[in-house]
């Protein structure tokens, strides 16, 4: 479940609401797109398509908001692939939860976690005294970029794997695998 620290905006969101309604859309132009990547555990990522400036609100993370008895339940009941699309968040002195679990074409679930440079971050805005989970950058994002934020504390899986890079280096050995971290 995610544990990713978000705090709550007291502003009067109406041009932001808009936004949310539209997914970021405007003028009906799409800013993001989702692509398959080739690694395999990635999966999906949503990646940007024109600049998008540090500040900007980016994408809802959509979903079913549950209580927080409810959302004991929903972890129970889930597998570990789905309780991923759980987002815990601090609303009103508790711990809510947005379960976008459900494959609803919204691409807010479907951003990847970077704990190390992301360039986006989790925020609460109350609409109509509704919780909304948004995604602002938190950086210029240039187009072509993926969307990124950070999931916050667990020890995901993925976070232990190790990268490669190849580099060159002719007199000593004609390739090195260097450790990134
Ligand atoms: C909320 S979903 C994000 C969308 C997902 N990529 C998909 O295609 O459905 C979280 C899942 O994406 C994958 N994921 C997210 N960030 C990742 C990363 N930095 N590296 C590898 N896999 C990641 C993990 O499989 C994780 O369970």
């Amino acid at each position: 479940m995610f544990k990713a620290k978000n705090r709550v905006l007291p502003t009067d969101l109406q041009h932001l609401f808009v936004l949310i309604e539209n997914e970021g859309r405007r003028k009906g132009h799409f800013r993001y797109q989702t692509v398959r990547k080739t690694a395999k555990q990635m999966c999906r990522g949503v990646f940007a398509t024109e600049l998008i400036f540090k500040g900007d609100f980016v994408v809802e993370y959509r979903g079913k908001l549950l209580s927080p008895q409810q959302a004991e339940l929903q972890t129970i009941e889930y597998n570990e692939s789905a309780k991923v699309f759980l987002f815990d968040f601090h609303w009103k002195s508790k711990t809510w939860c947005i379960d976008a679990c459900e494959e609803d074409s919204s691409l807010g679930r479907l951003v990847n976690d970077d704990h190390r440079r992301p360039n986006c971050k989790m925020k609460t805005i109350k609409v109509n005294e509704n919780p909304h989970l948004c995604l602002f950058a938190i950086r210029d994002i240039t187009a072509g970029e993926e969307l990124t934020y950070n999931y916050g504390d667990s020890n995901w899986a993925w976070r232990a794997q190790v990268s490669y890079l190849f580099i060159s280096i002719s007199n000593i050995h004609p390739v090195q695998h260097a450790r990134l971290r």
